[in-house]
C-alpha cells in the first residue's frame, strides 16, 4: 500500500519557484490499477516520479508497505526500486544494441539475480507479454508495441510489487495500445499486479480500477471505473 501524506514539489528555476506539486495526500492499495489524468503541467509526472522513487518530494512524507521511503539512503533507495518497482515510459527506453532477452534481463542483472534464473524468468515473461517468438530480435526489427511489451518485461523481471508506467502508450495507435491496456489489466486481474499509471486519454479509464484527477499541482477528484464495479 502506498500512502503520499502532503507532498510538495518546488523546482529552482533560477530565482523562479515552480510549484508542481503543492501538497498531494492520497492512497493507494495492492493490487490497485490506478490512472494519474489531468491537464498539462498538473503534476503527473512529477507525483509518478515521486512515488516511484525517481525523485524526492520537497517536502511531506511518501510510505509503500509500511516503508518511509524518504528515510532511505541512496544505496537503500536503489536496492527498493530494483527490488520492488518496474518502470515503464513512453519511449520505451530499450538497448538498440541488446537483443529483447538482454534487453529485458538489465534489472535482474543490476540486482545480482543469478543467471540460470533470471534467463528462465525472461523466457516466461517474454511468453506471457506475447512475445516468446521474439527473443532474440532486435528493437529495429519490432513494431512499437512489441518495443513497449519488451519494456514491460524488463520491468517485471525483478517481480516488483508496483508498476509504474508514463503514458505508456503515447505512441502507438490505438489499437495496439489497447493490446497493452489489454496485458496491463491481465498482469493486474490475474497476478494482482498494482499499476499505476499517467495517462492523457479518457478512454483507458475502462482498463482501470480507479482514477486520480489531478489539477495545478494538487488531486482534484477521483473516480471508481469500470473494473472496480467488476472487481466487487
Ligand atoms: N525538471 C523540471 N524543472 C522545472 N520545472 C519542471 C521540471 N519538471 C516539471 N516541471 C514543471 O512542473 C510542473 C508539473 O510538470 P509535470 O511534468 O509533472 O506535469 P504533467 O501533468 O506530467 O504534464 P504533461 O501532461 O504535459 O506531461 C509544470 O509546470 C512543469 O513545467
Amino acid at each position: 500500500m502506498i500512502e503520499v501524506l502532503d507532498v510538495t514539489r518546488v523546482y529552482q528555476m533560477g530565482l523562479v519557484e515552480v510549484q508542481a506539486l503543492r501538497g498531494v495526500r492520497c492512497s493507494i492499495q495492492q493490487g490497485e490499477f490506478v490512472g494519474i489524468m489531468g491537464p498539462s503541467g498538473s503534476g503527473k509526472s512529477t507525483l509518478l516520479h515521486i512515488l516511484g522513487l525517481l525523485d524526492s518530494p520537497t517536502s511531506g512524507t511518501v510510505t509503500i508497505d509500511g516503508t518511509d521511503v524518504g528515510l532511505l539512503k541512496e544505496q537503500e533507495k536503489s536496492e527498493f526500486r530494483l527490488n520492488h518497482l518496474g518502470y515503464v515510459f513512453q519511449d520505451y527506453a530499450l538497448v538498440p544494441e541488446l537483443s529483447v532477452r538482454e534487453n529485458v534481463v538489465l534489472p535482474a542483472m543490476a540486482r545480482g539475480a543469478p543467471p540460470d534464473t533470471y534467463l528462465k524468468e525472461s523466457e516466461e515473461i517474454l511468453r506471457q507479454v506475447g512475445l516468446g517468438h521474439r527473443i532474440d530480435h532486435r528493437q529495429y526489427e519490432l513494431s512499437g508495441g512489441e518495443q513497449q511489451r519488451v519494456a514491460i518485461a524488463r520491468a517485471l523481471i525483478n517481480r516488483p510489487g508496483i508498476l509504474f508506467a508514463d503514458e505508456p502508450c503515447a505512441n502507438l495507435d490505438s489499437n495496439t495500445s489497447r493490446t497493452i491496456l489489454n496485458l496491463f489489466r491481465e498482469l493486474n486481474e490475474k497476478y494482482g499486479q498494482t499499476i499505476i499509471m499517467v495517462t492523457h486519454e479518457e478512454w483507458h479509464e475502462e482498463f482501470m480500477c480507479r482514477v486520480l484527477y489531478m489539477k495545478d499541482g494538487l488531486i482534484d477528484g477521483e473516480k471508481a471505473c469500470k473494473m472496480r464495479e467488476n472487481k466487487n
